[in-house]
C-alpha cells in the first residue's frame, strides 16, 4: 500500500452552510504537509471525511488507495489525532492505550514504546481525567502512533503544548516524514508550522486556495526584494530611487528595495559612495506569506451565518 492520502472533489453541506466545496489535494509520503486556512475553511471536516467519521455529499477520500472504512486494523495504516478530549476520564493514560492496542491486536510492549516516544512516562499511570490539555495531546499523539502507521492525520496537534512540547512535536513530525510516512497536520496558526511543514495545502471556503512548497511560497511572497542596512539611509534611498528602485524604510531604519537585483543595489551604492553594512535577500515570514495568500479567502464568521 502506497502511503498517500488523496482527497478529490469533496463537497459537503451542513444545512445552509457549505463546509466543503470541491476540496482536492494529495498528501504524498516523505514530507510534512501543513493543512492551513482560516477558521471555518473546512480543515476538520476534510479530516473527518478522510477518516470515515463523516460522509461527503460528493467526491472521495482515499488512504493508501482505499476508503478508510474498508481498512482492517485501521490504526496500522492511519494514525489520527482529532479530538484530544475524547477520553474515559477514569482510565489511566496507559489503560486507554492498552484498550486501543488490544482492539487492533497490538500488545503492551508497543503501548510502552509509544508512551516513551510521546514523553508520557511520568503520567502514564495517572487517571487521564486529571491530565492537562498538553498531556491529553501527548496521549492522543501516542495513540496515533500505536499501529506504527505509514499515514498520519493530526488536527491541531500543537494545541495546549508548552514551548518544550512544541519543539518536541516539530522534531517528531519531521522524523516521521523522514521515515517515509505521509504526514498531514492542520493548524490555523501559521507560526506553528514554520520550521515543520515542507509543503502547504491552504484551504479557504471549503476548497484549496494554494498547494505549494513552503520555500516556494516564501520566495514568491518575498518578490525578489532586497534588504539593506546603511548608516545613511536617506542617501541610500535617494540614490536607489534615482536608479529606478522602489525603497521603503521601517521604523528602525532598515530598507527594503524592490525593482533592482542585489548586485545592482551594491553597484548603485558604491557609485554614489553611500556606506552600507548589509545587503541580503528580503525574506518574508511564512506567516506574512500566508496572510497575503489568504487575505481574500477569510470567512467572516458573523457574515457567513
Ligand atoms: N457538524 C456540523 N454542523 C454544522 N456545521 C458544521 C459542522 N461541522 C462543520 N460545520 C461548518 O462547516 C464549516 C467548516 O468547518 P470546519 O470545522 O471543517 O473548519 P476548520 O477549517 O476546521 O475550522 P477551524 O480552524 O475553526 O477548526 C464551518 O462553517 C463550520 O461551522
Amino acid at each position: 500500500m502506497r502511503a498517500t492520502i488523496e482527497v478529490s472533489g469533496l463537497r459537503k453541506r451542513y444545512g445552509g452552510t457549505t463546509a466543503l466545496d470541491g476540496m482536492t489535494f494529495t498528501v504524498p509520503p516523505g514530507r510534512v504537509t501543513g493543512f492551513v486556512g482560516p477558521n471555518g475553511a473546512g480543515k476538520s471536516t476534510t479530516m473527518r471525511v478522510i477518516l470515515g467519521l463523516d460522509a461527503a455529499d460528493e467526491g472521495h477520500a482515499l488512504v493508501g488507495g482505499r476508503p478508510y472504512r474498508s481498512l482492517r486494523d485501521p490504526l496500522r495504516h492511519v494514525g489520527a489525532l482529532l479530538d484530544a478530549g475524547a477520553l474515559q476520564p477514569s482510565r489511566t493514560g496507559r489503560d486507554h492505550l492498552l484498550w486501543l492496542a488490544h482492539s487492533q491486536g497490538l500488545g503492551a510492549r508497543r503501548v510502552d514504546e509509544v508512551i516513551e516516544q510521546a514523553g508520557l512516562t511520568p503520567a502514564a499511570r495517572r487517571r487521564a481525567g486529571g491530565y492537562s490539555l498538553g498531556m491529553r495531546q501527548r496521549l492522543g499523539i501516542a495513540a496515533s502512533l500505536l499501529g506504527d502507521p505509514p499515514m498520519l492525520l493530526l488536527d491541531e496537534p500543537v494545541n495546549g503544548l508548552d514551548p518544550e512540547g512544541i519543539v518536541w512535536i516539530r522534531g517528531l513530525l519531521r522524523a516521521l516524514a523522514a521515515e517515509g510516512r505521509a504526514v498531514l497536520v492542520s493548524s490555523h496558526l501559521m507560526s506553528e508550522l514554520a520550521d515543520t511543514a515542507d509543503h502547504l495545502v491552504v484551504a479557504g471556503r471549503g476548497r484549496v486556495v494554494a498547494d505549494v512548497g513552503v520555500a516556494e511560497l516564501i520566495a514568491r511572497a518575498s518578490r525578489g526584494r532586497v534588504a539593506l542596512r546603511s548608516a545613511e539611509p536617506s542617501r541610500a534611498m535617494a540614490a536607489l530611487s534615482a536608479a529606478g528602485a522602489e525603497v521603503s524604510a521601517d521604523d528602525r531604519g532598515a530598507l527594503t528595495v524592490s525593482g533592482l537585483p542585489s548586485e545592482h543595489v551594491v553597484a548603485v551604492l558604491n557609485a554614489n559612495a553611500v556606506p552600507f553594512h548589509e545587503v541580503s535577500a528580503h525574506r518574508v515570514t511564512l506567516e506574512a506569506a500566508y496572510m497575503e495568500l489568504t487575505r481574500d479567502a477569510v470567512e467572516y464568521r458573523g457574515a457567513a451565518r
